[in-house]
């Protein structure tokens, strides 16, 4: 691929939430802050991998040449295994896959397999190039600065090459998503102005849908999961169950059926009371029965938000 090495291309059509690839890790290493113990701690587990997976190893991108070429390695390739785990994988396929800051794939960590998988987040044709993404979001600089700090290289992706005025426009959604993702973390709101921290995951949405187009799906899986959450905090199981099962459509595309995220949000979907927040207030308590019915979209979306003029 110009400007990225080696990269992964579809050889045939690849429909919205098919599961393109899974592969077990060739190598799974924790991040140590010392590199001479972290290179060690490598180099004792390639000696236990067969000539093959060595060579697939040694044969992986590495953007921090030098003292710990192991290391380096792992650095530039490894991901982690689950949200917020201190090891890390690295995959013979799976790691030539290249970042996009608007990714058509998404890579998840399948707990229960013991594997990475990488689904489709949209269509994808043809001779198209696969890409997911390795940064946290934000405007392009602080993306730009992550990639190089965390992963060594300049991001040349599509979006980070928009002309000036879109990607100026791009940045400043960005950057309010990003404001409104830490509005709606914030506990105390939660619990003192729901109504406000559900309005913030309505607009979210909004934004997202401007900033991604279709391929927000593992974003917007997220922001019905916080609505979610918000709902069942307050007692609120009608529309806990509403956002869970919109959560759930949107993990099952970006995760599988059989991941334990989709598993876990599906059983709360049919049992929010299950949540462990659940409780918490009784703010808004209502049974999970009481979903209204022959609603038109409009007014059914009103009730759901909470829109002052719903019922
Ligand atoms: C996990 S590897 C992906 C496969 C790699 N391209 C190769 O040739 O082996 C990650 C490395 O690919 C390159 N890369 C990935 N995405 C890129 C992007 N958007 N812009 C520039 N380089 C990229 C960088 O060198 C990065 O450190």
């Amino acid at each position: 691929m110009p400007t990225k090495g080696k990269g992964l291309v579809a050889r045939r059509n690849i429909s919205k939430g098919e599961r393109i690839l899974s592969e077990k890790p060739l190598l799974i290493s924790p991040n140590l802050s010392s590199m001479s113990v972290m290179e060690s701690a490598i180099a004792a587990k390639l000696k236990t991998l067969s000539r093959t997976d060595q060579r697939q190893f040694l044969s992986l991108n590495n953007n921090f040449p030098g003292k710990y070429p192991f290391s380096g390695i792992m650095r530039t390739n490894a991901f982690p295994c689950g949200s917020g785990a201190v090891i890390g994988g690295v995959y013979p396929t799976i790691c030539l896959i290249n970042h996009s800051c608007l990714p058509n794939a998404h890579n998840n960590w399948n707990n229960e397999l013991q594997w990475e998988t990488i689904h489709s987040v949209d269509f994808i044709k043809a001779g198209e190039e696969i890409t997911i993404t390795y940064d946290h979001g934000g405007p392009s600089n602080s993306r730009q600065a992550q990639l190089k700090g965390a992963f060594g290289f300049d991001c040349s992706c599509h979006q980070c090459l928009l002309p000036p005025a879109e990607l100026h426009d791009s940045d400043l959604r960005r950057e309010q998503i990003q404001s409104l993702d830490d509005l709606i973390g914030e506990p105390t709101r939660i619990m003192a102005t729901p109504d406000c921290s559900l309005k913030a995951c309505f607009l979210m949405l909004q934004l997202l849908e401007a900033e991604f187009k279709g391929n927000a799906v593992t974003l917007i899986g997220r922001v019905y999961y916080d609505a979610f959450q918000i709902c069942i905090i307050h007692g609120d199981q009608a529309r806990a169950s509403i956002f869970a099962q919109r959560a759930t459509k949107y993990r099952v595309i970006c995760e599988g059926e059989d991941s334990p995220e989709t598993i876990n949000i599906k059983s709360l979907m049919k049992t929010p009371t299950q949540h462990a927040s659940y409780g918490a207030s009784t703010k808004w308590r209502t049974a999970k029965g009481l979903v209204p019915k022959g609603l038109d979209p409009d007014d059914f979306e009103n009730w759901l938000w909470r829109e002052q003029n719903s019922m």
